[in-house]
């Protein structure tokens, strides 16, 4: 039975962009900025008959790859995997009316319009799961709170720095708290069962309960964060999927390399808060032996893009880093914006890679406005 909620007939969650690791703070840090990925969900009455599917449209970036099937669209799946983890087996289908008590048929219509370009580095997938946390919560009244909302994330997006800054917003550094052997199972499980593909037939069950998360297993602080800075994103006209940009990295490293990112990120999480910002210490404290260095085969121009614009070269550059599994490079800075795109789009054309850019600023967390 489908679960019943009040009429709230509309509501909008929208979701920022964000950039992962920002140099040295590989898996760790997180930076939410001005690209959105917005959901308009509604309610509509149908004389249809009870038990309609949800009606998913999408516009805007990844709407000619993305599928609109509820059960197959990660948002969607991820909305429907929160509710059944609270016992709420489908979509709601039906809306009650507390003026009067009556039910009616409703189909829920789910309208995505998406600014964050799918496979670039910009946290894409992070901002989808992050929707589809929230639409569950949403859909089956269930009143999260923002850690048990987190727990439901990382049960799909494993690694904490997407999906945290997309959620709370800001500059922001998480971590995965060491669970006990129960609880590393219960996180360990394969995503296919957190998300099967494929609903049960009419009148069927699901079979098993999905397996619910680990309570408290993301922790996280926001940074401070100097207003004058802003982030010129330049996007290569290319996806790679953050799976394999995973895999080239090493299972180990030595110990010379982990010291230099610890040295860095520990300087650069206060270095951004400054004012004004010292592009001498931030520029250093952007660089990365962790990832960025296993990456540049996938990414042709990277290590001249990264080399090359710096705060000599490129006066208002503070630093410049690969955005999180790439292709996308990340440039901050308190100006100069156009020199620093157009010198880096001169050094990716020479490889034989067209980019876009776009100087997007520091954007608040993840939003529901209910109407
Ligand atoms: N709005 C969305 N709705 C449904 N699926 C999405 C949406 N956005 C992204 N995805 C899925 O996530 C995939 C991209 O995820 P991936 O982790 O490879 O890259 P990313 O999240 O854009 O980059 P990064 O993790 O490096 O920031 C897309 O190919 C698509 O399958
Ligand atoms: N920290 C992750 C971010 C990508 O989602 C990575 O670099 O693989």
């Amino acid at each position: 039975m489908a679960s019943v909620r009040q009429p709230c007939s509309s509501f909008t969650i929208r979701v920022p962009a964000t950039s992962a690791n920002i140099g040295p703070g590989f898996d760790v840090v997180g930076l939410s900025l001005s690209l959105h990925l917005t959901l308009t969900v509604t309610f509509v009455p149908t004389d249809g008959p009870h038990g309609t599917p949800p009606i998913l449209k999408y516009t805007g970036e990844g709407s000619d790859e993305v599928p609109l099937d509820p059960y197959k669209n990660l948002t969607t799946r991820v909305a429907l995997y929160v509710l059944r983890c609270h016992g709420i087996q489908r979509f709601p289908t039906t809306l009650s009316d507390p003026s009067d008590g009556t039910t009616r048929n409703v189909q829920l219509q789910i309208a995505v319009d998406n600014e964050i370009p799918f496979g670039r580095g910009l946290g894409s997938s992070g901002a989808a799961v992050i929707a589809g946390v929230l639409l569950g919560n949403e859909l089956g009244n269930l009143d999260l709170s923002t850690s048990r909302m987190l727990d439901f994330a990382l049960m799909v997006e494993r690694h904490p720095d997407n999906v945290t800054a997309a959620l709370v917003g800001g500059f922001v550094g998480s971590y995965l708290r060491e669970l006990d052997t129960a609880a590393t199972e219960a996180a360990s499980v394969p995503l296919s069962e957190v998300l099967p593909e494929y609903p049960p037939d009419a009148g069927e069950d699901w079979g098993l309960d999905p397996p619910k998360p680990p309570t408290g297993i993301g922790h996280y602080v926001r940074f401070g964060w100097s207003e004058s800075i802003q982030a010129v994103a330049i996007v290569p006209r290319f996806e790679l999927s953050t799976a394999s940009a995973r895999q080239v990295l090493p299972q180990s490293y030595s110990r010379k390399d982990l010291v230099f990112n610890l040295q860095r990120i520990a300087v650069l999480t206060t270095a951004l808060a400054a004012n004004p910002p010292d592009p001498e210490l931030i520029y250093e404290a952007m660089k990365d032996r962790i990832h960025q260095p296993y990456r540049k085969e996938l990414i042709p121009g990277l290590p001249e893009v990264t080399s090359s614009i710096t705060p000599e070269t490129h006066p208002g550059l503070l630093g410049i880093c690969l955005s999180g599994a790439g292709p996308t490079i990340l440039a901050l800075a308190t100006g100069g914006f156009e020199a620093i795109a157009e010198d880096a789009r001169a050094i990716f054309k020479t490889k034989g890679i067209e980019v876009d850019w776009k100087v997007l600023h520091i954007a608040p967390g993840s939003t529901v406005q209910r109407s």
